[in-house]
C-alpha cells in the first residue's frame, strides 16, 4: 500500500460512477475542470460507467479527448453497483487524494475547495460532506425519501455511535492510502458502503471532519436506490455491530 504523500504536489482524483448520466456528465465535468483550474489544483476525473444503455460512454469518450489529460473512462460490462464502482475506479486513479461523488449534481463541485481546505487544516484522513449539520440540507426529496435517509442515519448512529452526522452520504474526500485500507477492511458494498466505510474508519482510529453541503435531488434521470438497498443497509448496520 502506497502511503499518502505529504511532500510534492498533491493530485486529487475524482471517482465518478455513472449509470445513465449522458445528460449530466458534460456539465459536471465542465464544473470540475473550472473548480480545479481556478484553484490551481492538480486533478483528474475517473469515470466508471457500467455499460449505460443511454450512450453515457460515447459522451464520456468525447470528454476524455476534450479535457485531455485530465479525464479517463473505465468501463464495466453491466450494472454492478455503486460500491464496487469506487473500488474499480481506485485502481486507475493516480492521485494521493480521492474524491468520490455523484454525477447528477446532487453533489456540487463548489464544495470541493472547502473539503480540501478542511482536510489540510487538520490533516484529516477523511472529509465528508454532511447534509445533517451546520448549513447542510436536502432539497427536492419527498417526505418519504427524507425520512428514509434521516432514519437510516439515526438507526446506524444509535446502534454504532460513530459520531458522524451523515453516514449515508457519499460526497467525500479520502487520503488515498486510507481508502485503500478501508476497502480491504470491509467487504460491504452497494449503497450501504458509505456508512460501513465511515464506521470502519472510526473504529480504526482515522479522523473524519465534516463540511456542510446542500444535496439537491437530480434533475435528469432516476435514482437507482430501491427497497432492496434499504434492507441491505439494515443488514449492513447489524453486521458492523457484530464485527466492530
Ligand atoms: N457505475 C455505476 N454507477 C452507478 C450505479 N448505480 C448508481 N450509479 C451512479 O452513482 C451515483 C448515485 O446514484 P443515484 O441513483 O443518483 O443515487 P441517489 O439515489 O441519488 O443516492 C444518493 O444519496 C444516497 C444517500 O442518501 C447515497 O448513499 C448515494 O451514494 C447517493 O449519493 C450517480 O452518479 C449514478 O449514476 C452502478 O450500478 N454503477
Ligand atoms: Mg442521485
Amino acid at each position: 500500500m502506497a502511503p499518502t504523500k505529504t511532500t510534492g504536489k498533491d493530485v486529487y482524483s475524482v471517482i465518478l460512477p455513472t449509470f445513465n448520466e449522458r445528460q449530466n456528465l458534460p456539465i459536471i465535468t465542465w464544473l470540475l475542470n473550472r473548480t480545479f483550474s481556478e484553484q490551481n489544483i492538480d486533478w483528474e476525473l475517473v469515470i466508471v460507467d457500467d455499460g449505460s444503455p443511454d450512450g453515457t460512454q460515447d459522451v464520456a469518450a468525447q470528454l476524455v479527448k476534450l479535457y485531455a489529460p485530465h479525464v479517463q473512462l473505465q468501463t464495466r460490462t453491466g450494472k454492478l453497483g455503486l460500491g464496487t464502482a469506487y473500488v474499480h475506479g481506485l485502481q486507475f486513479a493516480k492521485g494521493n487524494y480521492i474524491i468520490i461523488m455523484d454525477a447528477d449534481f446532487s453533489h456540487h463541485p463548489k464544495f470541493i475547495p472547502q473539503m480540501i481546505a478542511k482536510q489540510k487544516a487538520g490533516n484529516y484522513d477523511i472529509v465528508t460532506g454532511t447534509r445533517y449539520a451546520g448549513d447542510g440540507g436536502v432539497y427536492g426529496w419527498d417526505l418519504k425519501r427524507k425520512l428514509t435517509s434521516k432514519g437510516a442515519n439515526i438507526f446506524a448512529d444509535t446502534v454504532l455511535r460513530p459520531g458522524v452526522s451523515d453516514l449515508t452520504g457519499s460526497f467525500r474526500l479520502y487520503k488515498r492510502d486510507v481508502l485503500e485500507k478501508l476497502f480491504q477492511s470491509t467487504d460491504i458494498r452497494g449503497f450501504t458502503m458509505q456508512m460501513a466505510l465511515a464506521v470502519t474508519a472510526k473504529s480504526q482510529g482515522f479522523s473524519i471532519a465534516e463540511v456542510p453541503i446542500s444535496f439537491v435531488d437530480r434533475v435528469y434521470g432516476d435514482s437507482k436506490l430501491g427497497g432492496e438497498e434499504i434492507v441491505e443497509y439494515a443488514k449492513g448496520v447489524l453486521q458492523l455491530w457484530w464485527s466492530t
